[in-house]
């Protein structure tokens, strides 16, 4: 059997209106995805989408009717938002293979430090007696095959290597998928929470903490809802930009003796991020790079 496949690079705006049209026309499956692996750089604060265009895919079965599909998908959008340019809309012609298997095989088991694993649900853990976090791709960011996350976990696993991490409470700021709280708690901290801007992070995090057994000890919630309160271990995986405007809020809710990791910085910005924590009270480090992408390491003295 042959499937027909429409893509178009679209504003994530614009996205849910493709996604209607197209739905219209029948496709059986729709798929947003981010143009690109790389996130805006600044982002409002405030402001959810990071990344500047989606790719937006449906899929038909059978290739009948391509052109007056793509006429009337055409003239939906000009009736819709008659300001605004219909995007280039491709069309392809898929034979018949087994795309979930392919989909699937992009996803390898990834080792980050010495003794974490993070494996998706199709794979058996390649050490079993590692500590393995089940983590299937989804729809918040957050998989460990970005550098960002990538220097975040292995931060994590060499706390818990150093016994740095057993039995301290560990905030997630920026949580995403959950992926750095879920892993702090599985290498030993005693109890998490993850907050994040984005409900569909919060909805995330909740399962995967589900899967992998620590519900118990993640709560999750809102920014504008966190606790008072500091922390033994502080982590923000969150962009340049909102990590200085944040800063006196992530370096106040790291408690005295406390360690922060701040990721998602470009290796340009380092030195304003260092800037705003080290005014914010805190003892920072030289930046760990990878791929252009830098983590920066802190600490709240215990006196002072
Ligand atoms: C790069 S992802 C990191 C996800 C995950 N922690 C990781 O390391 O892979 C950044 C996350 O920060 C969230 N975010 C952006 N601005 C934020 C803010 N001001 N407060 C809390 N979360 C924010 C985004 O919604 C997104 O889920």
């Amino acid at each position: 059997m042959s499937w027909l496949q429409l893509k178009a690079r679209i504003a994530p705006d614009h996205a849910e209106i493709l996604e209607h049209l197209l739905m219209e026309e029948g496709a059986c499956a729709i798929t947003l995805q981010d143009a690109e692996d790389q996130p805006l750089f600044e982002p409002d604060l405030g402001s959810t989408p990071l990344w500047s265009e989606t790719v937006l895919t449906g899929l038909w079965d059978g290739t009948e009717g391509i052109e007056a599909m793509r006429e009337r998908v055409k003239a939906g959008w000009a009736a819709l938002i008659p300001d605004e340019p219909c995007p280039e809309i491709e069309v392809e012609i898929l034979e018949d293979r087994d795309w979930a298997r392919e989909w699937m095989d992009g996803f390898e088991p990834l080792k980050m430090g010495q003794r974490l694993w993070i494996v998706p649900s199709w794979h058996d853990a390649p050490e079993q007696d590692a500590v393995n976090l089940m983590l299937d791709p989804g729809l918040a960011f957050g998989t460990g095959t970005h550098p960002t996350t990538a220097l975040c976990l292995e931060w994590l696993d060499g706390l818990a290597v150093a016994g740095k991490l057993a039995q301290h409470s560990v905030l997630d700021f920026g949580c995403g998928s959950g992926i750095l709280a879920i892993a702090a708690l599985k290498l030993g901290a005693v109890d998490a929470l993850g907050t994040d801007i984005d409900p569909q992070a919060l909805q995330a995090s909740r399962e995967n903490a589900q899967r992998n057994d620590v519900s118990d000890q993640l709560t999750l919630c809102y920014p504008d809802r966190l606790p008072d309160a500091g922390y033994q271990i502080v982590v923000a995986n969150i962009l340049a930009g909102p990590l200085v405007e944040l800063a006196p809020q992530i370096a106040g809710s790291v408690a005295p003796g406390g360690l922060l990791a701040l990721s998602g910085i470009l290796a340009p910005q380092a030195g304003e991020v260092l800037d705003a924590y080290r005014e914010a009270g805190l003892i920072m480090e030289e930046p760990t790079e990878r791929d252009g992408w830098v983590r920066l390491n802190g600490q709240r003295p215990l006196m002072g």
